[in-house]
């Protein structure tokens, strides 16, 4: 691989922390996308404090404001990112997430998805046919303290894959490629847990991690804000916890038509875990509900819903967490416009 250029788009807690990491592997240039902390980006770099890595400032080659800016950067100088790394939310009602790419995708780049939630893929699948496809879920916690300003909470452990349905042998084995020599970058950047997986695999890991989210995430904002720990910890919580996990896990094997492989981690060692993490982190879903922003709601709930329906298969708590948290957020968003044509 020549000298790999990342962009990452979506410099909050996740594309922060691992764009830090990559920086430090030698050879590795990282550029950023931002939005609302560019301004601090570009005074003071991004910040990183971490549990198990010395703190870094990055300061991205190029900063960008907006994807706009970046495409005009690469007709200027006529950039060729490697890898871009998607780490935005997944906020279904903002419209298309892969559009935010047009215009950045060469060929030889690799999108690489590291988001939480199902079904991800398709859009980029759909939008760039001919690109490579990278799909990633991460159970590292971090949070975004102030902008430009990140605290990595607790774990790394990454899994990573090609997105490659229905793909010939030659585009299989370019994906395949590709991913591993990304997996080299995050390992030579430290993150010593990158669980390299095939098509099939990361999308076991995939339901796998979307079977935590769907629990843990909706049920700290209907619990109006306990820590991970403190959910585990709190015995009807824990209760309700492994029950979620459990029906998505169960949907989850009867739809990818397999038992839960060994490798992934059984719920009762995922929950001893969290009781671990004495870091006083917060799911992500419970910062931007908490911040009055929306939630990722379909990538994490209403997608493994739809899935199962599909399949002739039902999720009754997690279709009760998803219709209490939909309406949730519905009637806030109502207050929010009152409450702004009330100011005007
Ligand atoms: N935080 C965590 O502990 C974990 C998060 N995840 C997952 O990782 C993904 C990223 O989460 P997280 O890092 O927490 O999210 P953050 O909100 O911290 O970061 C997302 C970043 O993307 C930026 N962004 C969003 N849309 C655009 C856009 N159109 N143009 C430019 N920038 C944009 C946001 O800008 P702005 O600030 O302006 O909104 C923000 O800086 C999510 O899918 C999440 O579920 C997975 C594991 C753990
Ligand atoms: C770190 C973890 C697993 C906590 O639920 C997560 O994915 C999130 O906060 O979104």
């Amino acid at each position: 691989m020549s000298s790999p250029h990342v962009l990452v788009v979506g410099a909050g807690a996740i594309g922060a922390f691992f764009a830090s990491r990559l920086a430090t592997v030698p050879g590795v240039t990282v550029s950023a996308i931002c939005r609302s902390n560019y301004k601090a980006v570009v005074a003071n770099g991004l910040r990183v404090t971490s549990p198990v890595f010395d703190e870094t400032v990055l300061r991205p080659a190029f900063t960008f404001c907006s994807p706009d800016e970046a495409r005009e950067s690469k007709q200027k100088h006529d950039t060729k990112w490697s890898h871009l790394l998607v780490a935005t939310k997944l906020i279904q009602e903002l419209g298309d997430p892969s559009a935010l790419l047009d215009g950045l995708v060469n060929e030889g780049s690799s999108i690489v998805l590291m988001q939480n939630g199902l079904g991800i893929e398709d859009p980029y699948k759909k939008r760039f046919p001919q690109a490579t496809i990278i799909s990633s879920t991460t159970r590292t916690s971090a949070i975004q303290n102030k902008p430009g300003h990140i605290k990595h909470n607790f774990l790394t452990r990454t899994t990573i894959g090609p997105f490659t349905p229905n793909a010939n042998e030659t585009t299989s084995d370019i994906a395949t490629q590709r991913t591993q020599e990304f997996a080299a970058l995050l390992h030579s950047a430290g993150i010593p847990d990158v669980d390299i997986l095939d098509h099939a695999g990361m999308q076991f890991a995939r339901w796998h991690k979307t079977a935590i989210n769907a629990a843990m995430n909706p049920t700290a904002v209907l619990a109006r804000g306990p820590t991970n720990r403190a959910m585990v910890l709190d015995e009807e919580l824990e209760i309700h916890l492994k029950a979620v996990m459990k029906e998505v896990l169960d949907v989850a094997c009867k739809i990818l038509g397999q038992p839960l492989p060994e490798w992934l981690p059984r719920i009762a060692d995922v929950i001893q875990g969290v009781k671990g993490d004495t870091s006083g982190s917060h799911p992500s879903m419970w910062v931007d509900w908490e911040a009055g922003r929306k939630v990722e709601l379909e990538a994490i709930l209403g997608n493994p819903l739809r899935q199962a329906r599909e399949h002739g298969l039902v999720l009754p708590r997690t279709q009760t967490i998803y219709a209490l948290l939909k309406k949730a957020q519905e009637v806030r968003e109502n207050q929010h416009s009152i409450e702004s044509k009330l100011q005007t």
